[in-house]
């Protein structure tokens, strides 16, 4: 192997405590404590646990947070109704709202509804809006994680090309936005996209976010490259459940400058963000009150 692995989990432990250390001042400053809501709809195993391991780095981080869990067979109506009250509560500076939602549920609406100064994870079309002119806003966890961890092994991205495979409103988009702000030449790539290996081994920066296991390969990859895996997939090997991320990691390490492992990559990092955005809200209002 010749990359050099970028430990995701360090780093979003490493950027927690600095959470904590800010979260620590603001309360002995201002008596401000950052409270995020996090909203669980039904009884996806896989997002008990991201909703747990949510709730847990908030503790650590010294933020309040308040659990609503809502049973499968919730109407649209009243989880619009809770976002709504949640809108109004002064304690609350972030709210979340779990996805996937039940199918009776209308994700688009929900999030809409999200006052969009609480709405730390980013999808809310003013916080699109807000990225891709270049406002202030809150930018959705894993894109912004991801380009802390693309600042610590390329600070300097002009004259770099990357290559986004992924155009998801959630991760591809704001990537890319991410990326042209930091002066990247940026191309998104998508499964329409004409010869994606022959342009994927164009790219200094190659982002991964497609949601198709393994599909990276050695040699769609520059040599050199920084590789980061976005991808979350759950295949089977030898009869055992495996996490994998988007990116062939064997061979594309044998490869690439730098690469994220999955898991302990991007993952660990979503979270974290999630805590910056929420402290970043109360900092917002701090200032806009004061
Ligand atoms: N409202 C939101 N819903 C969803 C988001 C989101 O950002 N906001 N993202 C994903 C799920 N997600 C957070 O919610 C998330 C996924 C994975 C990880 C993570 O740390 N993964 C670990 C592996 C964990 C495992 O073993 O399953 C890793 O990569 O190391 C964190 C957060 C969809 N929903």
């Amino acid at each position: 192997m010749v990359a050099e692995i970028i430990d995701g989990f360090a780093i979003a432990a490493e950027l927690r405590r600095d959470i904590a250390a800010r979260a620590a001042e603001m309360k002995e400053a201002y008596g401000v404590v950052p409270g995020l809501a996090v909203v669980l709809v039904g009884d996806d195993p896989a997002s008990a646990v991201y909703v747990r391991n949510k709730l847990k780095a908030t503790a650590e981080c010294g933020l309040r947070s308040v659990e609503h869990v809502l049973p499968a067979n919730t109407s649209e109506a009243d989880l619009l109704d809770l976002v709504g009250k949640l809108n109004a509560d002064p304690s609350v500076h972030g709210i979340l709202v779990q996805l996937p939602l039940p199918k009776q549920i209308d994700a688009d609406k929900v999030l809409g509804l999200i006052d969009p100064d609480k709405d730390v994870d980013g999808f809310h079309p003013v916080n699109a809006g807000r990225l891709s002119i270049g406002l202030p806003g809150f930018v959705p966890c894993t894109p912004r994680g991801s380009q802390i961890l693309i600042d610590r092994v390329l600070p300097n991205l002009a004259g770099k090309h990357a290559v986004v495979i992924g155009r998801s409103n959630i991760v591809g988009k704001p990537m890319a936005q991410l990326l042209l702000q930091k002066n990247a030449t940026v191309t998104i790539a998508h499964s329409k996209t004409a010869d994606l290996p022959g342009l994927c081994r164009t790219a200094d920066v190659l982002v991964a976010a497609v949601g198709r296991p393994l599909m990276v390969k050695g040699d769609w990859v520059k040599p050199g490259a920084v590789v980061i895996d976005v991808g979350i997939n759950r295949i089977e090997v030898d009869g055992k459940g495996k996490l994998v991320g988007d990116v062939d990691f064997a061979s594309v390490a044998e490869v690439a400058g730098h690469i994220t492992p999955v898991p302990k990559g991007v993952g660990p990092m979503t979270i974290a963000c999630l805590m910056l955005n929420t402290l970043d809200s109360a900092a917002r209002r701090i200032a806009a009150e004061s």
